[in-house]
């Protein structure tokens, strides 16, 4: 596995000459294939304002004609939610991070932040690549593979077609998406839910991909939402969340024996990631 500043040679192997982006940052170099990332994400948080409307009593209205009713006190106030909170983490070349949680635990806004796609005073905290903040040459090496397939839906005369334009399946339309990121040859791949809409057989077989494309040096950060187990031990890392907050990040490998430690374990063999599901959904 790469560590930091290790680079591809043109030919896809790995050298022990260190990178010369990560040493200097020179624009030209920083976009060059060899450029590792390492990201770091501290206290990152992610507030919403939403308006909560609620109607009061109904003051029944009569006159001459239909009865009909009057909202007397329908009021709208604003308030403030959390969807993020507080989650610090780092992935480096070479390495899988898995964000495992609930649906609505906030994975899609953490990727989303991770990738420079939220902006605005409502994303707090630090994300970092290389030390140093996102910047448009980095973003420029990030492939990012959203959860919806948003592939060409428009282009009707394609074999890609969408959920109403039928061309090929949605796995298919997935793996697609993915083949179209790794084109710019990304250094920091973010992946929302690869594998929705795909059988075990082939969510193994595509993390086995995202496997060697780890191992050739490219940071890998992914969604997922209920990973095999032998999709689970395919993952460097693991960032479990609930409602926003983060239970674990660490190896994945320890993430049972960490629970255990603290007093959680399961009461038969099991999936660790159902194990950790169950802890997120607080079961
Ligand atoms: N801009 C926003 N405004 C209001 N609510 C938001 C916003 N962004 C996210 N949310 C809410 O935050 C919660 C987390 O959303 P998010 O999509 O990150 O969850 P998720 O874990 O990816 O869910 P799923 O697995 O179902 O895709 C959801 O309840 C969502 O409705």
């Amino acid at each position: 596995m790469p560590g930091f500043g290790e680079a591809e040679t043109p030919n896809g192997d790995l050298s022990r000459e260190p990178c010369r982006a990560a040493n200097s940052h020179d624009f030209q170099s920083i976009l060059s294939p060899c450029y590792p990332i390492t990201l770091k994400f501290m206290d990152v948080c992610y507030r919403v304002k939403q308006e909560n409307k609620s109607n009061g009593s109904f003051k029944r209205v009569f006159s001459r004609g239909p009865t009909y009713s009057v909202d007397q006190r329908s009021t709208v106030s604003i308030q403030e939610r959390t969807i993020l909170n507080g989650i610090t983490g780092m992935v480096s070349p070479g390495e899988i991070l898995a964000v495992l949680g609930p649906s609505g635990s906030g994975k899609s806004t953490l990727l989303n932040a991770l990738a420079g796609r939220l902006q605005g005073h409502n994303l707090t905290g630090t994300v970092l690549a290389n030390n140093r903040k996102l910047s448009k040459p980095v973003l420029k090496r990030t492939g990012f593979v959203t959860q919806d397939d948003v592939l060409y839906p428009h282009l009707t005369n394609t074999i890609i077609g969408n959920t109403f334009i039928r061309g090929v399946s949605g796995g298919e339309r997935k793996r697609v998406s993915i083949a179209h990121e790794m084109l710019i040859n990304p250094s920091l791949l973010i992946l929302d839910e690869p594998t929705s809409g795909l059988d075990s057989t082939t969510a193994y077989r595509l993390f086995s991909t995202l496997g060697t494309v780890a191992e050739k040096g490219k940071t890998v950060v992914t969604s997922v939402h209920q990973p095999s187990s032998r999709v689970y031990q395919m993952f460097d890392l693991v960032l479990v969340l609930s409602e926003g907050r983060c239970l674990y990040f660490g190896k994945g490998s320890e993430a049972m024996s960490y629970f255990e430690s603290v007093g959680f374990s399961p009461s038969f063999p099991m999936n660790p990631a159902d194990f950790l599901l169950d802890l997120a959904n607080g079961t």
